[in-house]
């Protein structure tokens, strides 16, 4: 039984506030969607949209695809126009795809107060275009907007429009729920109750979806189990308003959970890849969150979930996160056990397996940290610190000792506001003191104790500041507030390491986090 999975991306995908692809975006997002697997990719409304117009006809020299079928979006002939006359229709075929999506209205609300057309010219709207078209070469799918609205209201009509479609040659009629209201006990009823009116099999049918009840992937879901083999969507779920159904969950949930072959082999394992270099081109920070794709999809934070895992990682995670090209992490948090030091400080190249009294010991100092303040879950640069200063034979190598910091900030009579740090250090055996100036009082530290250690370490000049972040904590407990910061350090070799520090004062929690990502740094650049 083969599917058609059907990518609308560059079209319905586009459709997204905020999303602006240029003509090479679109070429990329294509070439990606073809390492995907999907077998039809909705490149755009060519004629409509002088980018789409533009893509189309890059494509046919520079894309080269393997997996996927290039499809034309457009509507079927306008009301009263021939369908030889009609531009609209003259620019799906100058696209020269191979497929062409016709959008036909099924809902005879719409036709008639939309279209402004009778229900008659509207069936022969569609059977004009789909004949035009399939006389010309071209696979044709027809997506009939509002179908699953339309069936409620006029079952007769909105079945009317999918045998006109289907008798025209079209090869798939794609059911679609534009509003996105759809629930999938509905969706299965409309499917079931319109073949059963129009012996039309669920196999020529296609489900589109939708995700304004944030049930676009279970409604395509729900369809393909009612026996249809055609299915939209758009990476990472991108659409007008909240969306449309997330191809990489209905894609995963086919597969894993049904055990449908919908890609072909080797595929699913690219599906994080593809999914954030696409967020990448879309400019849009790809979903922590996300189902199957996202950073935190494998991410286990509770104690007792990783002392499960510690025996079998499918205890607590649905599926292999390996088969979608994703990785497993263990979060250590004030909510961690001493399992989740283990797995955790395993992650990080460290065996504590053996070591009971470490474990308790690194698992009674986090949780104290964390009461404090502290966290952990951002920062394991940090966590690997106090883990290893727990560890006698892999201790860190501390690269000075502090005597003293003295930061100033001074705001001058010409409105100038100036930073400057004194450190006095001890490096190897040497007293160092230094001075820098910096635009604020973090700046100036990390300057001025950097020029006291480059002597020593000049390996230092290849680390650089990549991010810092500041939280104010609301005291507890009766305790003042305090600072939480989060340092972001990255060398020249592209590695990036996060350290945190906490304290009342914003320039001493700041002070750990460097220190912490110094020490860090050049005790991973000496070994
Ligand atoms: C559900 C969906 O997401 S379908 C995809 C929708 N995507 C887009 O609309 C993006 C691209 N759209 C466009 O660039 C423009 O809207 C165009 C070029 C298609 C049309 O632009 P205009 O000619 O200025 O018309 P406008 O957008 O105001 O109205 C749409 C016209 O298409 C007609 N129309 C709408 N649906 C259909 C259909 N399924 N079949 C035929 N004609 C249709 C409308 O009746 C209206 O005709 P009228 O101008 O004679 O009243
Ligand atoms: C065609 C389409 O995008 C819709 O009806 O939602």
């Amino acid at each position: 039984m083969t599917y058609q999975v059907y990518d609308t991306t560059l079209r319905d995908g586009a459709q997204r506030e905020g999303i602006s692809y240029s003509v090479v975006d679109k070429l990329a997002v294509a070439r990606l969607l073809d390492e995907f697997g999907v077998g039809f990719i909705e490149g755009g409304w060519p004629g409509a949209v002088p980018k789409d117009t533009e893509f189309f006809r890059r494509a046919r020299t520079e894309l080269d695809l393997r997996h996927a079928v290039l499809v034309a979006f457009g509507a079927t002939r306008k009301a009263g126009v021939a369908v030889e006359a009609d531009p609209q229709v003259r620019g799906l075929l100058d696209a020269e795809t191979p497929a062409v999506a016709l959008v036909a209205k099924s809902d005879l609300r719409h036709v008639e107060r939309a279209l402004r057309t009778t229900a008659k010219e509207n069936l022969a709207m569609i059977h004009d275009t789909v004949t035009h078209l399939v006389a010309r070469g071209r696979r044709v799918f027809v997506d009939g907007e509002h179908f699953f609205d339309g069936y409620r209201h006029d079952p007769a009509y909105a079945s009317a429009v999918v045998e006109t479609a289907l008798a025209a040659g079209a090869e798939v009629m794609v059911l679609c729920d534009t509003n996105g209201g759809m629930l999938p006990s509905q969706v299965t009823r409309a499917i079931a109750e319109l073949t059963e009116r129009t012996g039309i099999g669920p196999e020529r049918l296609g489900i589109h979806c939708q995700n304004d009840t944030a049930c676009a992937v279970a409604n395509t879901v729900a369809a393909v189990e009612a026996g249809v083999r055609h299915f939209q969507g758009t990476a990472n779920g991108y659409g007008e308003r909240p969306g449309n159904a997330d191809l990489f969950a209905v894609v995963a949930n086919l597969q894993l959970k049904l055990g449908l072959p919908v890609l072909p082999d080797g595929c699913l394992e690219q599906m994080v890849r593809v999914s954030h270099a696409i967020a990448e081109i879309a400019n849009i920070a790809p979903d922590t969150h996300q189902a199957y794709v996202g950073a935190a999809a494998f991410a286990h934070k509770a104690g007792l979930h990783a002392s499960a895992i510690k025996v079998d990682p499918l205890l607590y995670n649905h599926v292999d996160p390996a088969v979608v090209g994703n990785d497993m992490r263990i979060l250590v948090t004030e909510m961690a056990g001493r399992a989740s030091i283990e797995l955790k400080s395993r992650e990080l190249g460290l065996d504590l397996a053996g070591q009971p009294e470490t474990l308790s010991r690194v698992t009674r100092r986090v949780k104290e940290l964390e009461a404090g303040g502290w966290s952990f879950e951002a920062a394991d640069a940090s966590f690997e610190l106090l883990v290893r200063s727990e560890l006698p034979d892999r201790a860190p190598v501390r690269p000075f000792a502090l005597e003293s910091y003295r930061v100033i900030v001074e705001h001058r009579e010409d409105g100038a506001v100036v930073s400057e740090a004194t450190v006095k250090i001890r490096v190897r055996g040497e007293r160092v003191i230094a001075t820098a100036e910096g635009n604020g009082p973090v700046n100036a530290l990390d300057e001025a104790l950097r020029t006291g250690l480059a002597r020593h370490y000049p390996e230092l000049r290849n680390f650089e500041l990549a991010d810092y972040k500041v939280r104010i904590l609301e005291g507890s407990h009766g305790t003042g507030a305090v600072t939480r910061v989060l340092v972001e350090t990255a060398d020249q070799a592209g590695r990036d390491w996060v350290t945190v520090g906490v304290h009342p004062n914003v320039v001493e929690a700041s002070w750990h986090a460097l220190v912490d990502a110094l020490t860090y740094g050049l005790d991973r650049a000496h070994v």
